[in-house]
């Protein structure tokens, strides 16, 4: 276990996947203003995943979402692989979210009317890109969703949906794959076959996974964790147990 906060020396891009560089991101103005960010440096490494936790409001969605282009920042910069956020134009960003990253969220978000197969290629079908059947394979059989795809999204389990949603994610080979509390809304043992196919998602596929976690048993899974509190990165630890996780963050919490 280490307890550098941040990044003193900058990893060239090539081997990582999303950087902020002294991101600061404030909502509100005035006497109200919520500091959410804090002058945060961060880097995602590529073929890792990576857990972020702190306390309620530490700031764990935010830095998400300002890493993956869903919220703007005040200032500092952020970059997925080597493309500067800032200063995009809307089209530009939706094309990057599009086809570079890739999103699950707490509550799957399928189309109820669609089969898991289709589901899982709508990202692709949208955006008008033939999937690499190859590759969909790999995904489909990582996920174990072989002899589900033409089921519907009532006809799957929790644990089912939110694989389809990780099929859907890693669909289109993006360069980073973002996860809000994808365990979030998932019984201990769906959540555990969840956690272990991203998991798998790292290790055989090669993908760059981030997930925003309140559970230690989640972050466990994790190659590296970042502890934020109030907008800071505190702590990272390599290696984490639940049990390790569990202890950092009841000093955090204190
Ligand atoms: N849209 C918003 N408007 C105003 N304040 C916000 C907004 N979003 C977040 N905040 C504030 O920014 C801070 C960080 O919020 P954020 O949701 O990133 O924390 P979090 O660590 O993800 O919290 P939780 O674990 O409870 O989900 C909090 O003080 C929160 O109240």
């Amino acid at each position: 276990m280490s307890s550098t906060s941040a990044a003193p020396h900058p990893a060239p891009s090539d081997t990582v996947a999303a950087r902020g560089v002294d991101v600061v991101k404030s909502y509100g103005s005035g006497q109200t203003a919520v500091v959410a960010l804090d002058h945060v440096d961060v880097e995602l490494r590529r073929g890792e995943l990576t857990a972020i936790m702190g306390p309620s409001g530490s700031g764990k969605s935010t830095l998400m979402h300002c890493l993956a282009g869903l919220d703007s920042i005040d200032l500092g910069s952020v970059a997925i692989g080597d493309v500067e956020l800032r200063g995009l134009s809307d089209r530009r960003m939706t094309t990057l979210r599009r086809d570079r990253i890739g999103f699950v969220f707490q509550s799957f978000n399928l189309v109820p009317t669609l089969t898991a197969l289709e589901n899982i290629t709508l990202p692709m079908d949208i955006a008008n890109r033939a999937p690499d059947p190859q590759w969909l394979d790999v995904v489909i059989d990582t996920l174990r969703l072989r002899d589900r795809l033409t089921h519907r999204p009532s006809e799957l389990s929790g644990g089912q949906q939110q694989r389809v949603a990780v099929g859907r994610a890693l669909a289109g080979r993006p360069e980073i794959v973002f996860g809000d509390e994808p365990t979030g809304n998932l019984d201990s043992r769906s959540s555990g076959e969840v956690l272990r196919m991203l998991r798998e998602a790292v290790d055989q596929l090669g993908q760059t996974v981030v997930i925003v976690t309140h559970d230690p048993h989640a972050a466990s899974h994790a190659d590296r964790v970042l502890f934020l509190a109030d907008g800071r990165i505190v702590d990272e630890m390599r290696e984490p147990t639940a049990e390790s996780v569990l202890d950092r963050m009841k000093a955090l919490e204190s």
